[in-house]
């Protein structure tokens, strides 16, 4: 390690002063003016990964589905998975150390993960289409250089590109070629495999309007159309040619207001879906013949992946475990449907898709997604042998279902949830279970629900346990939340320290969407007087709702403040639900009065 230039170096490159930074759910994010000293020193920290694991590395830069003045940075895994814990500790550590304490922290870090610092190191780095990406990665490379790494840059990929990238990489290209002519051409061949054994379809074209949220999507699935064009159609809106990345468009926009993107006209029983800023994360949605607005989730997604497998499975003759990974926040009815209709297990973990990751690698077939439609399916390797072998040896009909397995096992990015692979996924099972996107849709009716945020201290005084359903700390927090939950009827509610911006997150549950309202504000409210609440005390009508473009990671001066955006109203979302859904929930309160009620 040759100290004198990594301090050399890191002066080009200087931290702010009293600027403190967390690696948190999805790395560093901040505004990008403040963040070049932490890119530089992720460089730093990815070589000396690199070097620990004997392998390549991948850096990324993106904010995901934060606004285009934001950034962040990310180190991804050997196999394509998120830093490991312990490493987090580390980025911490590093990037809020003063330069003089820079040759220490390093030194530390080597000793602490026994990191050979004569090994050889190699980093692929990826970024989003924002304008500050390029420079900012610029200086990842700065610091992978001064410490002896290789690098390759791919410039613009969307994250699970790079996800898959590493993977591809460290598995001495088993998984597929590490280019992006690699990544299209596998996902496409699977895709045209599978449609061409569809032979009927649910809806007459196989078309799809793709909100992009004027991100790197847009130039992939542009890149990527004509690869697979025989199978779908798909027509891209929000394609950065003129909107603001992010701005009330993708999937974060879509899913929290629960309403259609800016910029795309939407024809009844059209097929739509949004992809968030980096492209990781898918939702559909689409209009009925009343004009009314019906959201499909990370959590109908999940559904219709694990049951489509799941008949593959019972086709073949196969008994493999498989098991669905959700959170807190997925749909009470979706968990409902999953394990009484479906009956498949279903686990569920922290928020943030390492902890679903890690669970869905227990499992034969895991299929995991955050509600919010982040996911993806894991096969493990005997898995896939077994089916390959069965793909060659079966007869007729179960050979035919072994190699539709086969298709959907290529089709999936297993690095990481990918809104490009999850989108050809669901097009696949649509075509080739002849359903349309209102088929698909009725298979439950989700439950009312209502997220809040509430702004607090210090959001640390919140200490959950039970995958974050329960609160440990602060005293009598969970028994206020469990006498209001009593009050309403099929309810639920949580609240947990957010790992991405500056608040406690509230969710909420019921039997109708005035009552999940209700049961919300006022747990905002038990949170606000027992936990600390700062500013306004929240108010019913929902001024404290979910916004968008939130972020905060960071402790330090000058940023808690600076990066929250003045909450926003939202609009009620789904009024439209009162009258319309009234006879659908009627039904399905009607069949979980058979459950278990969690409260
Ligand atoms: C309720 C919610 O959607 N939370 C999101 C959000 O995490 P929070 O820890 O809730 O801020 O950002 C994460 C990273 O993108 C994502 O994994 C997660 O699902
Ligand atoms: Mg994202």
């Amino acid at each position: 390690m040759d100290l004198g230039a990594i301090t050399k170096y890191s002066a080009l490159h200087a931290k702010p002063n009293g600027l403190i930074l967390q690696y948190g759910t999805a790395g560093f994010r901040t505004k990008a003016e403040h963040l070049d000293h932490v890119m530089f020193r992720m460089g730093l920290l990815a070589v000396l990964r690199s070097k620990q694991t004997k392998s390549t590395i991948g850096v990324m830069v993106t904010a995901s589905h934060n606004p285009e003045e934001d950034n962040g940075v990310k180190l991804v895994d050997p196999l394509g998975e998120m830093l490991a814990p312990s490493w987090e500790e580390h980025a911490t550590c590093l990037a809020n150390a003063e330069e003089q304490d820079m040759q220490r922290v390093l030194i530390d870090i080597s000793e602490k993960e026994a990191v050979n610092l004569q090994q050889d190191a190699f980093v692929v780095i990826g970024r989003d289409t924002r304008p500050s990406s390029e420079k900012l990665s610029q200086s990842v490379i700065d610091g992978v250089t001064v410490l002896g790494g290789q690098f390759h840059d791919y410039g613009l990929l969307t994250t699970p590109q790079l996800h898959y990238m590493v993977y591809c990489r460290n598995t001495g290209g088993r998984y597929g070629k590490a280019t992006i002519e690699g990544y299209y051409q596998k996902l496409s061949k699977a895709f045209v495999e599978l449609t061409k054994q569809a032979s009927c379809s649910g809806d007459e074209y196989r078309s799809l309007k793709v909100d992009c949220a004027n991100g790197i999507g847009a130039l992939k699935l542009r890149e990527m159309e004509h690869y697979f064009s025989q199978g779908l159609s798909v027509q891209l809106f929000n394609d950065g040619s003129k909107g603001k990345l992010n701005h009330l468009c993708g999937a974060d926009f879509v899913k929290s207001h629960q309403k259609p993107p800016q910029g795309m006209e939407i024809k009844s029983n059209e097929r739509c879906c949004s992809f968030d800023g980096d492209a990781d994360r898918i939702v559909y949605y689409y209009h009925d013949t009343d004009g009314h607005f019906h959201l499909i989730d990370g959590d109908k997604i999940a559904t219709l992946i694990s049951s489509f497998l799941k008949e593959l499975l019972v086709e073949i003759g196969e008994s493999l475990n498989i098991g669905v990974v959700q959170t807190a926040y997925a749909n009470g009815s979706s968990t409902r449907y999953l394990e009484e209709v479906m009956k498949v297990p279903v686990y569920c973990t922290k928020t943030g898709v390492k902890h679903l990751h890690h669970k869905a690698q227990e499992f034969d077939i895991g299929v995991y997604f955050e509600a919010n439609g982040h996911g993806t399916a894991l096969f493990s390797t005997a898995v896939e042998m077994k089916i390959k072998q069965s793909a060659q040896q079966l007869e007729d009909k179960k050979r035919k279902a072994a190699k539709m397995l086969e298709n959907i096992i290529d089709l999936f990015n297993q690095a990481a949830g990918d809104a490009i692979s999850d989108m050809l996924v669901i097009e696949a099972i649509l075509a080739l279970k002849g359903l349309t996107v209102q088929q698909w849709d009725a298979l439950y009716t989700d439950l009312p629900n209502r997220q809040l945020k509430v702004q607090v201290a210090d959001r640390r005084v919140i200490s959950t346990t039970n995958a974050e359903r329960q609160a440990v700390t602060p005293p009598g927090l969970q028994e206020a939340i469990n006498d209001l939950v009593k009050k309403y009827k099929l309810s639920r509610a949580f609240v947990r320290p957010s790992g991405t911006e500056d608040v406690v997150r509230v969710y909420a549950e019921a039997d109708s969407q005035e009552s999940a309202d209700h049961l919300a504000h006022e747990v905002s409210l038990a949170v606000f007087q027992l936990a600390g609440g700062i500013g306004e005390r929240p108010q019913p009508g929902y001024k404290a709702a979910e916004t968008t473009h939130n972020i905060n990671n960071a402790f330090g001066p000058g940023t808690a403040d600076e990066h929250t955006v003045p909450k926003q109203c939202c609009d009620g979302s789904r009024s439209f639900a009162k009258e319309t859904r009234a006879l659908k929930m009627r039904s399905a309160v009607a069949s979980h009065r058979k459950l278990i009620m969690i409260n």
